[in-house]
């Protein structure tokens, strides 16, 4: 199969997408879906004549699409959407319909007042026969009025959470009709006559939110990057406290408790964004392979993609909180730009596939991995799952005099992994074999399939974290980002100690060793930290915060920055004669009889 034009390669600008999307929640960005769903749906599902329709004009803005999938009722359970795209055969035309109030699309970003297009998910019926969810291409609103077309019911979902510059919005169809050539082809496609022709893998027509899943990875790097800026650069100014007596107010930077909440973002932002070119590269590639007819590596993106967007996007949730209580009370200012980041950041872990829901796809990968294995099968050449077919050492090794790049390390996260793993995986035959059916079994086993699954995601994060260090020839470089390293795995070691400790693999006296490690490399950490988050380039347009200004003049902008605040325009404002001011006057008039 010939290549398909690649009229804009999605991935070459990830990076500086990624950015823009996650300052969305900044500034309002009309064309994220457009961009970041829209545009891979139609690189990736349009057949050839349907690209050479809408791609052009599609990167020339002609027309801004979103991705309208998620219903009022359901957003997880694809199998369940309402909304029908029924073939007309006389006409050659489906009927898009939304038979319920469930059925309202609800949640697609851009839909409310912006988008004019839309990608549109739909159980396809043709000859009476339904053929699950598909991708149609439908117009919402006249180009020339932007008024929503005949049977068209659109508007935005309200306020939310964050993200309040995003028209996230809602649409209904009431007996909708639209060409037969607006549903996608390049997969699954409907002839005239409304014959089905089915796909040579039933979830090609997922794509586009495969690719979302592998640009969060990079997209909760630079979140945890940006914050973790934010309270470094604070942290350095901030005086508060002596550490010897007399000796005058330190920075907080020098605390060591400021440190072991900031630092290991830091760590964690660097390791993600590894892992999250890692991805990207092998989604840009399957994508390749799917153009030359080779699907095998779907089932692998997908798994890696799913575990990696639940465990990198919950870490960040978690981080950005973090860093932001680093801040004292300045960080519970808008000033700080830390309620911007974090509203616009936590999202993602619920758009794009709620963690949980990602974590146990990812766990069912690891199931069909576990079964090889108990059936004594050999390593298929994967360098993702194959440590899961081999036998680690029977006792953690971390504590040895020399650990050449971290072998001993993460070969501890393997053990962790793969004893999880296939325990969880007995414990689902078992409960089998004592009368389940396997969907009771799985449900009754899923919180350990996501613990081994976030084991599975540690052990390939840690992994290529080491792996891509070890490339950098610069050796100043590499020694401060080695420091970073260190902090990093022996924090997730600490981080997964119950696990570890839980078969005696790992010994308490270990576990200390590790922690040894963490203050070691705080220490070395420190005095670079602001050479560190510097090196990043953020400009202080992109932080959005008053704390981490480049220039450090925290208290002067900070004050200039209340006094901007339209309520300090007057010194005294209306509402205080009319409520309070009279209040306090007959107060004090009573207290005079
Ligand atoms: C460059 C800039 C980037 C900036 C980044 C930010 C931009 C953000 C914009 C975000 C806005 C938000 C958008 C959205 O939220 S869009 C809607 C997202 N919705 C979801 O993610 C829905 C989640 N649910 C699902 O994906 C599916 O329902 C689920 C996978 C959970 C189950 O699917 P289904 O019921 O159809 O499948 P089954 O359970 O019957 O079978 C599962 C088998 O299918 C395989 N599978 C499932 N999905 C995929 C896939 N995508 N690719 C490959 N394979 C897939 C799965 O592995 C199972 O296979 P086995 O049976 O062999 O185990
Ligand atoms: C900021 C934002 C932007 C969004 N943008 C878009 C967009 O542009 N286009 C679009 O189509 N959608 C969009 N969405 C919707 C988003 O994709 C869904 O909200 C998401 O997929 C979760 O589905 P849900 O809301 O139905 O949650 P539910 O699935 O109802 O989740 C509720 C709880 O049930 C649990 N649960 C559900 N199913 C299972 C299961 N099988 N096993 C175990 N636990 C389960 C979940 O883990 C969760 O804890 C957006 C959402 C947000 C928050």
């Amino acid at each position: 199969m010939e290549h398909a034009p690649k009229a804009i390669d999605v991935t070459n600008d990830v990076e500086m997408r990624t950015f823009n999307f996650f300052t969305m929640g900044i500034d309002g960005h009309p064309l994220g879906l457009h961009l970041d769903m829209a545009i891979p749906t139609i690189l990736n599902n349009a057949d050839e004549e349907q690209q050479k329709d809408w791609l052009p004009k599609a990167a020339n803005r002609e027309f801004i699409a979103t991705y309208a999938q998620t219903e009022m009722g359901h957003g997880t359970n694809l199998k369940k959407l309402e909304t029908t795209a029924t073939y007309d055969p006389k006409t050659q035309e489906f009927v898009l319909n939304s038979p319920t109030i469930t059925s309202t699309k609800w949640w697609p970003g851009n839909l409310g007042k912006s988008s004019n297009y839309a990608v549109v998910m739909a159980q396809l019926y043709t000859q009476g026969k339904c053929h699950g969810a598909h991708p149609f291409f439908v117009q919402l609103r006249d180009l020339n009025t932007h008024k929503p077309l005949k049977g068209i019911t659109v508007g935005d979902i309200g306020p939310k959470f964050g993200m309040n510059t995003v028209d996230n919005g809602f649409l209904q169809f009431d007996h909708v009709r639209t060409p037969r050539r607006s549903m996608f082809m390049k997969h699954a496609k409907v002839l005239p006559d409304g014959r089905y022709v089915p796909p040579v893998h039933d979830k090609l027509n997922y794509s586009a939110m495969v690719f979302i899943r592998a640009a969060i990875v990079s997209g909760m790097a630079y979140h945890l990057l940006v914050t973790s800026t934010i309270a470094v650069r604070y942290s350095a100014i901030r005086r508060q406290g002596e550490i010897t007596p007399g000796a005058g107010e330190v920075k907080v930077l020098d605390y060591q408790t400021q440190q072991h909440r900031i630092f290991p973002q830091l760590a964690r932002g660097l390791a993600f964004r590894l892992s999250g070119q890692y991805i990207m590269k092998l989604y840009t590639q399957t994508m390749d392979d799917i153009r030359n007819g080779d699907i095998s590596a779907v089932p692998d993106l997908h798994a890696l993609s799913c575990g990696l967007k639940a465990v990198t996007t919950h870490h960040a949730a978690l981080g950005l909180e973090q860093c932001r209580m680093a801040c004292g009370g300045h960080g519970y200012s808008q000033a700080s730009g830390f309620p911007l980041h974090y509203s616009v950041a936590v999202g993602a872990c619920t758009y794009e596939g709620e963690n949980m829901v990602m974590l146990l796809q990812t766990a069912r990968h690891l199931m069909k991995i576990a079964k090889a294995i108990r059936a004594g099968q050999s390593p298929k050449s994967n360098k993702i799952v194959d440590y899961l077919f081999h036998k680690g050492p029977p006792k953690c090794l971390i504590d040895q005099a020399y650990d050449t790049n971290y072998r001993n390390v993460l070969e501890s996260f393997e053990h962790l992994a793969r004893r999880q793993t296939l325990e969880v995986y007995d414990k689902l035959v078992q409960l089998q074999q004592q009368g389940r059916n396997y969907e009771q079994a799985w449900n009754d086993c899923a919180v350990e399939l996501c613990k081994a699954t976030r084991a599975h995601v540690r052990t390939f994060l840690a992994r290529t974290f080491v792996e891509e260090i070890d490339k950098i020839s610069d050796l100043s470089i590499k020694s401060v980002l080695q420091d970073l390293l260190q902090l990093y795995l022996y924090y997730e070691v600490t981080e997964c100690a119950t696990g570890l400790l839980e078969d005696g693999f790992m010994t308490g006296q270990q576990h200390k060793y590790a922690k040894k490690k963490i203050y070691e490399a705080l220490e070395k950490i420190r005095p670079n930290a602001v050479s560190i988050v510097d090196s990043f380039d953020f400009q202080d347009r992109e932080l959005h915060s008053v704390l981490g200004r480049r220039d450090g003049n925290v208290y002067e902008n900070l004050l200039k920055w209340a006094q901007s605040s339209p309520l300090n325009k007057t010194d005294v404002l209306p509402f205080h004669h009319k409520y309070l001011g009279k209040m306090m006057e007959e107060a004090r008039q009573r207290s005079k009889i």
